[in-house]
This record gives structure tokens, sequence and C-alpha cells, in this order.
């Protein structure tokens, strides 16, 4: 959200492109405080043969409630009515704490594309009511990585998130032992995870925390995050990466 719109389509067009033959699956997120800008990528990304789109709501001027959301996301795929169209819910961000299983009622009538949610709210009672309104052409994705195996067992359908970019090996053992049966091993590698987040949140992680730590496990050089957010102190990345290298010694 803090690229322009221009600076959003050259991203998608690379995404689009590198992800050839190597990805499944590229969704192109399209979501903007103006519709027109939203509509404009939601074009562009059909245009690039994006996989799909996805949309948070507008945070400044928010919808007031379901109907309203409804409305939004409608006219924003219906600039691209064939591509897969996921809502975005991740109201720690936007404030809009419109109920997701308000918003799925009747929601393929309105929006044929519609495909399913990016579930990042921490309510998981409404994430389970979610279910009782799936159509088999829907995924429910899950979004709070430190929460990761509650969502499954409610019947996650996948995950994305922001750390799966440097503990995504561990995470990758946690859904297979989930997948076995081996919920015991599920859950102690699911509070190792909470311990390194607990300290990553504790030294103030945010976007430019977790960039750094892209960094680092990496070794990509993935530059400075842009104002407002603040490139995170050196010492606060090496504090993290050290409790991660000692949870974690291996992948
Ligand atoms: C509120 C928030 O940023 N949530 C993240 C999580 O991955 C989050 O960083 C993680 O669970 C740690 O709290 C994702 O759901 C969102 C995300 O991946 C993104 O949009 O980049």
């Amino acid at each position: 959200m803090s690229l322009t719109v221009a600076e959003r389509k050259l991203l998608a067009e690379e995404w689009c492109k590198k992800a050839k033959g190597k990805m499944d699956h590229v969704a192109v997120h399209v979501g903007c405080m103006s519709l027109k800008d939203s509509q404009d990528l939601a074009l562009h990304a059909a245009q690039i043969k994006a996989d799909s789109i996805a949309v948070i709501s507008p945070s400044f001027f928010k919808p007031k409630n379901a109907h309203a959301l409804r409305s939004y996301l409608k006219a924003v795929a219906s600039a691209a009515p064939n591509l897969p169209f996921y809502y975005y819910h991740i109201p720690s961000i936007t404030g809009v704490n419109v109920l997701v299983r308000d918003l799925l009622v009747g929601i393929e009538e309105e929006i044929p594309s519609f495909r399913g949610v990016k579930f990042s709210g921490i309510d998981l009672m409404d994430f389970g009511l979610c279910f009782s309104l799936m159509k088999p052409n829907w995924s429910l994705l899950y979004g709070v990585d430190e929460q990761m195996l509650s969502g499954l067992v409610l019947g996650a359908d996948g995950a994305v998130g922001s750390t799966y970019n440097y503990v995504g090996c561990q995470f990758n053992k946690l859904l297979s032992a989930f997948e076995k049966g081996e919920l015991v091993e599920a859950r102690t590698i699911q509070f190792k995870l909470q311990d390194f987040l607990g300290l990553a949140m504790k030294l103030g992680f945010d976007v430019g925390v977790n960039k750094q730590l892209m960094v680092e496990v990496s070794g990509l050089s993935l530059g400075p995050p842009r104002f407002p957010v603040m490139p995170c102190h050196p010492d606060v990345a090496a504090s993290i990466k050290h409790k991660y290298e000692s949870i974690f010694p291996q992948c």
C-alpha cells in the first residue's frame, strides 16, 4: 500500500513473469483507498494474466457493514470479471471489523468470480462460522502465522503470511505433522514459532523488522522500507535472528 499504482503494476508484472513455470499461482493484491485505482489494478492483473486478485477493504472511508463492503468488492471484481476473486480480511490493519460470515451471505450471486477469503484476523469464531457458508470452489486461507495450527484445526485450506518468507520450512513441518495427525508434534512446532514471534513482537515487530529478517535469512538485498515504516535497527534484527537460530538450529 506504500507503493504508487504505477509501481504496483511493475511489481505485479515482474511477479507474473518470474513465476512462470516456477509457481502454481500468483494472486495480485489490488486493494487501494480509491475504488478507481483498485479497478485499474484489477484490470491490469487480468491483462498480465495473474491467476487471481485479492482485495482488502479501504481503511480511510470504511464500509460500515457487510452490505457496503460487498458492494465495494463487487465494483472491484467487475473490472476483471473472469479472474478468481478473494476478499483479504485484515482488521488489525484496516480497522474494518465486518464479520466475514456476514459478508459471505449471498456473495456468489453478487460476485460470480468469488473464490474465497484470506482471513488474517484473530476471531476464530468468525473464521469457523465461515465454513457453514463455504462453496466447493472456495478456499479459506488463514493468515495469522502464530495461530496457524488453530486455523488448520478449524479447516483452513491453506495459509498466507509474512513470516513464511523466512520461517517457511518450520511451518511446512507443522503442516506435514498436522496432515499426518501428529498433533503433539504440530503443537510443539507452533509453540516454538510463538516463542520466536513473541520475542520479535516484544522488540517491535513490524513490516520494517519483517523485511530485515527476510534479508538476514535469505541473504538477498531487499532495500529499505518506505516511510513512515522505519528501517529495523541492526541490533533488533541480530537479537531476533539469534533467537531464531537458537530455537531452530536447522531447517
Ligand atoms: C497483520 C499482519 O500483518 N498479518 C500478517 C501475518 O503474517 C503476521 O505478520 C504474522 O502472523 C505475525 O503476527 C499477514 O496475515 C499479512 C500479510 O502477510 C501481508 O499482507 O503481507
